[in-house]
């Protein structure tokens, strides 16, 4: 989304916006014709047609949706840009104001106590005056031992910060600077003998941080059983500034260049709502308000370490810039992961749109309260440098992937059905582009979900009983259908290729894609049409951030993990069953009748669901490992298929 005025480094890509609009126009004329073609049947004597009316009407009504989607989805893509700071024009020291920075952990079982202090450390190194910022972690589970590690990470930051700015480290979290992956820093210095003595120094050191709090955490599990996390809903506020008293000169001197270090565990009790990640914020906006109330704010979850220490003097770039500063109301840098596969099969990365600031009517507060800043006049600045600023931890496990992602749709839809729905909400308030912007992310999911649903089954229901429902071959609609086909496909793989990924990244993100729309968006939408009617109360469960060795072998192989929720799985399975059939049938059709133009297209269609689902097909009939599909999921997806076979007809073709 641009909202800034054009300024010299702000450079939009012209050949991609030229690429960008050529390609809107010519897709759109193309889907044009697809709608006149899907309308002009119902114009046709009834007596005439060659196929019932329902069917063709989901199917139009599908295809509508789609370009619905797509028409809202084109300011996404309407003007690139990409914004750099450059160096020199860094604010300076002097000039910057205060900063608070703000850390949300909620669970230490979900998300290990070592690399929330790690994100924690990451920040207290950040590049800016150190009586000018202050480090606040907001603890949603009140548990010891993420208290315990603020004290650890304050003592380990003691050494760990004048390391970082004597040699100039830019990777400032000590887990990721450690790792074997971190190549570019490891070849960056001259390697002294100095310099590798004090390495070795700071990394034994590093050991001991990690060992404290694995022991502490050890040492709780075993004394207080499944109590350390049970807490979570229900215990005292508690705020404590982390310091130590300083004994000797060089420690007092030290401590005066460390930020302050807060811990927060606001109350929480289960009669009262706590309005999860937005409570935290709000409540942090409040204690820091007291202690330091500085005038700017930086929100970190707790994956979500800190990669370039000049992040936040970037950001007051634009805060500091007399021009911008008056109705900017937050930088925003795009969410990033460490830890994506090379081949991303879960289609992990974001590419075109970005996640923004504590409302709480939505699970994703930062949508919600991005879009209301948006709509009062407040602008934002999208921050894209070659490095990234933050890195954050992306599930690597499907199950948790697929609950994260209906927990973002449903969030998202949420804000979509409510008084807030940004097509209704918006143009009044903002540019129309920037609220088409918004009303994609809230309401593409019910869409997407209803549309996949009906071309996954109804054209292989037709197939089936020979009912044809696309154009016969030899018809020039048929280059319509077969145009916007592959000029999908087509801008689906410029996306990938241009942001850096291959042919085998657009296969694996299509497949992601209609995996999530037949069950996270038909999930997300159905829990936030459920809230909408008091059926259902919101729920956040933080995503799983431990790492487990058999789930990221297999995803670094590159090999799906099928240990899924059976509610995830069955929907797929069925859907893989009802086209092996579909195709299995349609092919025989074509054999005995001679003629296969009337139904290539549905054939096809089964044909291609099926190479794309291929990973599913192999998980049912040839993985023998323990991530394949269990039988009795095949057993009852099969069985779903043939009730969807025999009451399918009786609705939908008579
Ligand atoms: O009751 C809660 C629940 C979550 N969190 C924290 O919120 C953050 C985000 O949770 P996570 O499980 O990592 O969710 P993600 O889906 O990875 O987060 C994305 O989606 C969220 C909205 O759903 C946004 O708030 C995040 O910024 C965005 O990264 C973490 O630091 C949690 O500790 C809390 O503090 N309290
Ligand atoms: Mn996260």
């Amino acid at each position: 989304m641009e909202n800034s005025s054009p300024r010299k480094r702000t450079i939009p890509h012209n050949l991609f916006i030229a690429i960008n609009r050529s390609h809107a126009l010519i897709h759109g004329i193309a889907l044009a014709f697809l709608v006149y073609y899907r309308a002009s049947f119902f114009f046709q004597d009834p007596q005439t047609r060659a196929t019932p009316s329902l069917p063709w009407l989901l199917l139009f009504l599908s295809e509508l949706s789609l370009c619905f989607v797509w028409l809202i989805g084109l300011p996404f893509r309407w003007r690139p840009t990409n914004r750099a700071v450059l160096a020199e024009e860094l604010p300076r020291d002097d000039d910057l104001p205060p900063l608070d920075v703000f850390i949300f952990t909620a669970d230490p079982n979900s998300e290990p106590t070592v690399d929330v202090m790690n994100t924690v450390v990451s920040a207290m190194a950040l590049d800016y005056p150190a009586e000018k910022f202050h480090v606040y972690l907001s603890d949603d589970a009140g548990a010891s031992v993420t208290l315990h590690g603020m004290r650890e990470a304050w003592k380990f930051a003691r050494s760990w910060l004048p390391f970082c700015r004597k040699y100039g480290v830019k990777t400032r979290c000590p887990k990721a600077y450690f790792s074997a992956a971190n190549n570019d820093e490891q070849n960056h210095y001259s390697w002294s003998p100095e310099f590798i003595e004090e390495r070795d120094k700071i990394k034994e050191k590093y050991e001991m941080f990690r060992e404290s709090i694995l022991y502490y955490k050890e040492y709780d599990d075993d004394h207080l059983g499944s109590r350390s996390g049970s807490n979570s809903r229900d215990h005292q506020a508690k705020i404590e500034v982390i310091q130590e008293c300083p004994k000797t000169t060089v420690q007092k001197e030290e401590a005066h260049e460390m930020p302050l270090l807060v811990y927060v565990s606001r109350e929480k009790r289960p009669a009262h709502s706590h309005h999860f990640k937005a409570g935290a914020i709000n409540v942090l906006l409040r204690v820091s308000g007291v202690i330091s109330n500085s005038p700017y704010i930086l929100g970190l979850d707790c994956d979500m370490y800190s990669n370039d220490p000049t992040s936040a003097k970037q950001a007051m770039r634009f805060h500091l810039d007399p021009k911008i500063s008056p109705s900017l109301a937050f930088v925003i840098f795009p969410q990033k992961f460490h830890n994506i596969s090379k081949h991303d099969i879960y289609d992990s990365a974001p590419r075109f749109f970005y996640e923004v600031g504590f409302l709480y009517q939505s699970v994703v507060e930062d949508f919600l309260t991005g879009f209301t800043l948006h709509c009062k006049g407040w602008k934002s600045i999208f921050l894209n440098p070659a490095r990234p600023q933050f890195l954050g931890t992306i599930t690597t496990n499907l199950n948790e992937g697929l609950i994260q992602t209906t927990r973002w749709i449903s969030g998202s839809v949420e804000v979509g059905i409510s008084k807030f729905c940004p097509l209704i909400y918006g143009p009044l308030k903002m540019s129309l582009l920037q609220s088409m912007c918004y009303a994609e992310l809230s309401l593409y999911p019910p869409f997407w979900c209803l549309s996949s649903w009906c071309i996954a089954t109804i054209p292989q229901l037709c197939l089936l009983y020979g009912i044809p429902l696309y154009p016969e071959v030899s018809s020039s609609f048929f280059l319509v259908f077969l145009f916007v086909f592959i000029s999908s496909l087509s801008r689906q793989l410029y996306e990938v290729l241009v942001t850096g990924g291959s042919i085998r990244i657009m296969i694996n993100a299509h497949r992601a894609w209609m995996m999530k729309t037949v069950t996270c968006h038909f999930y997300g939408s159905l829990d936030a049409i459920m809230k909408k009617f008091g059926l259902r109360e919101a729920s956040f469960l933080p995503t799983n951030k431990v790492e487990d060795d058999e789930h990221v072998k297999r995803y670094q192989k590159g090999i799906f993990d099928f240990q899924i929720a059976t509610m995830f799985l069955a929907p797929l399975v069925t859907i893989v069953i009802l086209n092996m059939a579909s195709l299995f049938a349609g092919i025989i059709r074509i054999i005995i009748s001679g003629n296969w133009d009337k139904m290539f297209a549905q054939v096809f269609l089964s044909f291609y669901i099926l190479v794309i689902s291929y990973p599913i097909l192999e998980g049912m009939v040839l993985r023998k490992d323990r991530g394949q599909i269990r039988s009795s999921v095949t057993l009852r997806s099969a069985i779903l298929c043939m009730i969807f076979l025999s009451l399918g007809p009786v609705i939908l073709l008579y």
